[in-house]
């Protein structure tokens, strides 16, 4: 890309009030399965977290890893199935989802933004137990209780580790796995987590990177900005479905629970996390509770 170095030197200049205002703030960012299906992305994504570190924000990462996980029961004879957008877990399922999340997946990220010269340590929610989870059960349309497996929802998130990792310069990559009160592990949905984590922590940002623009209408064109009650009109006439619902769901809860900022953004996009953090480029869907 050829880019005026005039150009390029105001784009620099525009960062400073953003790193001024989020400077030693905690940003949540979602990185879902399906935007880290490209290589040079994903190195885009690692520089881009380990940047933020250096410019003095404390950038939390929580990975998902669907499509990643249907990869590798397809290898084992399993096919993958989803209800309301998460997936029924039985028990051989679950040691798929553990292998994938807590150990490719995980230590794949944690190896590039070391690469790139950042320290993050990958940490599942059994470390420390600090993701507490209980059995989900869904609601069929007449309220009556779907059973899906080990599915997790979360029932408290203890910051404290989290927190001693960002106090230490550490950049925490967190997979999205809980563990139940005999020490039995969950898979959580990765939205869900982030959301969670981002209230917990009280972070400045929530950002769930995707595979999509953001949220799209019903004609496919992109909401630059929605309101709970926007959504509710969205999930009712079905426009919202499949993933997006417990992305939303979860950008909604962290919006009303005080995290001041939550956006949902395509991170098939190159450095779409600088593009969002750093300029004044409007970029996705951001969430407002009201
Ligand atoms: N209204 C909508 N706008 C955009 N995407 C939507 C919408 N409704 C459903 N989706 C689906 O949600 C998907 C994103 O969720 P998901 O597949 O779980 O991604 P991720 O791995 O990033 O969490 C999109 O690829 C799209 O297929
Ligand atoms: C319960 C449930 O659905 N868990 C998800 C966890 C991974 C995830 O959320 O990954 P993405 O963000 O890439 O979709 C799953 O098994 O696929």
């Amino acid at each position: 890309m050829n880019v005026p170095a005039a150009e390029k030197a105001l784009v620099l200049a525009e960062a400073l009030p953003y790193i001024r205002r989020f400077a030693g703030k905690t940003i949540v960012i979602k990185y879902g399965g399906n935007a880290m299906t490209d290589d040079a992305l994903k190195e885009d994504f690692a520089k881009d977290v380990v940047l933020l570190k250096l410019v003095g924000m404390n950038p939390v990462v929580v990975h998902g890893g669907g499509p990643q996980i249907n990869e590798l029961l397809e290898r084992v004879g399993k096919e993958g199935r989803f209800i309301q957008g998460m997936r029924v877990t039985d028990s051989e399922t679950m040691d798929v989802v553990e292998m994938v999340l807590g150990g490719l997946v995980n230590k794949e990220i944690v190896s590039l933004i070391n690469k790139h010269g950042g320290k993050a340590v990958g940490i599942t929610g059994k470390d420390s137990h600090f993701i507490r989870a209980k059995k989900m059960y869904l609601k069929s349309a007449d309220e009556e209780p779907i059973d899906i497996g080990q599915v997790g929802e979360i029932q408290s998130i203890d910051p404290s580790l989290v927190a001693l990792l960002e106090q230490q310069d550490f950049i925490p990559v967190v997979a999205p796995i809980g563990v139940g009160p005999n020490g039995e592990a969950y898979n959580i949905n990765a939205d869900l987590v982030a959301g969670k984590l981002a209230e917990t922590l009280a972070a400045e940002k929530l950002i769930l990177m995707t595979n999509t623009p953001g949220v799209l209408d019903k004609n496919g064109e992109l909401l630059t900005g929605l309101s709970a009650k926007q959504v509710d009109a969205l999930f009712d006439d079905g426009t919202i479905h499949g993933g997006m619902l417990p992305k939303i769901s979860s950008a909604l809860d962290a919006a009303r629970n005080g995290v001041n900022s939550v956006h949902i953004i395509d991170g098939r996009v190159s450095h779409a996390l600088l593009l969002e953090i750093l300029t004044d480029a409007g970029v996705g869907t951001m969430i407002r509770a009201h």
